[in-house]
């Protein structure tokens, strides 16, 4: 009966960060996330002047509510799109100049309805090559608040960012939301929001951010609920039974409801206050479903869907083509190279069932592609990756960790 420790949160650490960091006191992370997503966030910070104390288990962050402690800097935000949207958002707050880049895949990401709304709001932002992507300046001089719009049908990320801002402008903020995709995440944001002493109002699709600042707090980060869903798959997909500690009932993150996905598939799901514990049951039945809400784990029942009894097809997704890769695409080009058949459109894959044979999977520098065809290859044997590295986004430890739980699974297949 394997029990996984589930590496913490990439949304929890980087909104912690951010929040910290603009918080009136020393704040304490507990279990934060370690990988490059979450380290690129501190050097952030610490490139904005930021003093980021970091030992194992525990991050200590020196609040700065006037914003950068530099009038001046040059941020790498590596592949993070939290760093890369919400560090300039921070940077904002501040007085001086402040330049972002990112590497190659997170350049060719789009944030154009955050550079607008910032610059409605008053913030001087220009990129430097293509507009609305990095590398990009912001000119800070505070921000003064006020009424905004915003299109959040690409991203969370934007809203989120803005969210986050609210309370570190002169007058607060109104944002009128015209399109959001992943409103789970805005949920974990509003909540974070409030536990570090911030209001946040919702009037329909406007969201109302009062001024007023943050509070350091001490913040223990959760597990992280899209990593766990590898997991989760594993135990269904086999016949096995995977129990992950410190998830449960009261969990921020959206991206547990994927074990209803599994259930839904025939798996048993047991969610106690503390604890989810995932069960195959020998059954994995093919099924429709829209994963608008949980797109990160669109790979990981992707890399599962074949071993199902019919056809697996996921809707509403259109935003996945804009993440770490086009993950449609990704998805269904690896499925076919494993002699899969699929189709896609513009917002949906759809998967027939059948036996995957090993192959070489196309990572596109996406860790969730690898971690997804990693389920996979527990019944397809033999399957390699042209980049494994990339798992160190938010799991470097993966291939060990997964490693040892395929040693305690069973063989049994589930169909
Ligand atoms: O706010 C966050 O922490 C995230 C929001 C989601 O992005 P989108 O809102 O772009 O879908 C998610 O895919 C990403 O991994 C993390
Ligand atoms: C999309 C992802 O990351 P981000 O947008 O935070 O770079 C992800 O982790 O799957």
């Amino acid at each position: 009966m394997p029990v996984v420790d589930i590496p913490g949160s990439k949304s929890l650490t980087a909104r912690a960060l951010f929040l910290a960091a603009a918080a009136d006191g020393v704040t304490t992370l507990v279990r934060p996330l370690r990988s490059d997503d979450t380290e690129g966030f501190a050097e952030g910070l610490t490139r904005l002047g930021y003093r980021v104390g970091r030992t194992p288990d525990s991050w200590q962050v020196d609040g700065r509510p006037q914003g950068p402690a530099v009038t001046e800097a040059d941020v790498y935000c590596r592949d993070g799109a939290t760093t890369a949207r919400f560090l300039p958002t921070l940077a904002a707050t501040g007085h001086g100049t402040y330049r972002f880049d990112a590497s190659a895949q997170m350049r060719r990401r789009p944030l154009l309805p955050l550079t607008r709304a910032l610059r409605d709001l008053g913030v001087d932002v220009r990129h430097e090559q293509a507009e609305g992507h990095h590398p990009l300046t912001v000119r800070a001089a505070g921000v003064e608040g006020g009424e905004v719009t915003l299109d959040a049908g690409q991203s969370s990320q934007y809203l989120t960012a803005l969210l986050l801002l609210g309370p570190l402008t002169r007058r607060g903020l109104r944002i009128r939301v015209t399109d959001l995709v992943s409103v789970p995440y805005v949920e974990i944001t509003i909540a974070m929001m409030r536990a570090f002493g911030a209001e946040v109002r919702r009037e329909g699709t406007v969201f109302v951010v009062p001024p007023g600042g943050y509070r350091a707090t001490t913040y223990a980060i959760e597990p992280d609920a899209s990593t766990a869903s590898y997991f989760f798959a594993a135990a269904a997909l086999t016949g096995g039974e995977v129990t992950v500690p410190g998830l449960g009932k009261g969990a921020l993150q959206g991206d547990l409801a994927f074990v209803d996905v599994l259930r839904r598939m025939g798996a048993e799901v047991d969610v106690a206050a503390d604890r989810i514990t995932v069960r195959g049951t020998g059954r994995l039945h093919g099924l429709t479903v829209d994963m608008r809400d949980i797109s990160d784990t669109m790979p990981t029942l992707a890399a599962i869907a074949p071993f199902a009894s019919g056809p697996v097809r996921i809707e509403d997704v259109a935003n996945t083509r804009v993440k770490e890769c086009d993950r449609l695409e990704a998805c269904a080009e690896n499925l076919r190279r494993l002699g899969v058949e699929v189709s896609t459109g513009p917002d949906w894959i759809e998967i027939q069932p059948g036996p995957p044979v090993a192959t070489d999977i196309k990572t596109y520098g996406d860790h969730r592609i690898v971690m997804s065809f990693a389920v996979t290859g527990l019944r397809a044997p033999g399957i390699s990756y042209d980049d494994s590295g990339c798992v160190r986004k938010t799991f470097p430890g993966f291939h060990e960790a997964f490693g040892k739980l395929r040693g305690s699974l069973p063989v049994r297949p589930s169909r």
